[in-house]
């Protein structure tokens, strides 16, 4: 079974397209939030990230703080890197879990963090223009105003980093259509 990334910067799309290709019936692992329901259950991760982030990472029924939290990693590259460096194995580790129980030609993995030598087969690259990016986030994300959005755009790689490890690229640029640029891949990826 083929194993997919499929990634790019936040507000890209990447949802949007995980979400035509699982009406192909494609299998999609979204790993942020499967990072989040990790972050809510799992006790080892719940102790670490209250040591790194403080008791303030979570509210008193134990929900996650993502505002709190969010705006204290998206402003420091060093929080950010112990805070992945706390999460990213046990996702992975759930990523193999979940691989377990699949059957289909190919799975795709959804994650706006992504390495070429993560494991993956193939990389899908959904690349959008900065401006669109921040237009559709100031309507998805009303709880984030430009300086949050403009911090996790420079936490995250550039446009550039993103399509040197593309197999594939998908223009999500709202002039170019979506569904035949995913089902052109689709027919590459089962052939
Ligand atoms: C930082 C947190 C609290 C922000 O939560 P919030 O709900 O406000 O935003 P959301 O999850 O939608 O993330 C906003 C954007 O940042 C991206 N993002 C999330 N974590 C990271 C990260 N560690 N590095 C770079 N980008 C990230 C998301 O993919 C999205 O594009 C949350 O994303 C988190 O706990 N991240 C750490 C876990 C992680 O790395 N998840 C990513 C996949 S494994
Ligand atoms: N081609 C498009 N036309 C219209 N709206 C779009 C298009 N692409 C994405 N959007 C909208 O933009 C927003 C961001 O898209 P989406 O959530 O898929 O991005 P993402 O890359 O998954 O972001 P994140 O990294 O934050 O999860 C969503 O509200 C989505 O519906």
């Amino acid at each position: 079974m083929l194993k997919v990334g499929l990634t790019g910067g936040i507000g890209s799309g990447k949802s949007l397209v995980a979400k035509l290709f699982s009406l192909l019936e494609v299998p999609i692992y979204e790993s942020d939030q499967r990072a989040k329901w990790l972050i809510e259950h799992h006790e080892t991760i719940i102790s670490e990230i209250k040591e790194l982030l403080g008791d303030e990472a979570y509210n008193k029924e134990g929900k996650y703080n993502k505002e709190f939290v969010s705006k204290a990693v998206f402003q420091n590259k060093d929080l950010l890197k112990k805070l992945n460096q706390i999460v990213h194995p046990r996702v992975g580790q759930d990523f193999e879990d979940w691989l377990i129980v699949q059957n289909a030609p190919f799975v795709i993995k959804e994650a706006a963090i992504m390495n070429r030598n993560a494991g993956l087969d193939k990389i899908i690259v959904v690349d959008s223009p900065k401006e669109l990016k921040i237009k559709r986030l100031l309507i998805r994300d009303t709880h984030r105003n430009l300086t949050e959005i403009e911090n996790i755009l420079a936490n995250q790689k550039s446009p550039e980093e993103f399509l040197e490890m593309a197999d594939f690229v998908i223009n999500n640029d709202e002039k170019s259509l979506l569904i035949p640029q995913v089902l052109e891949i689709y027919k590459k990826l089962i052939s």
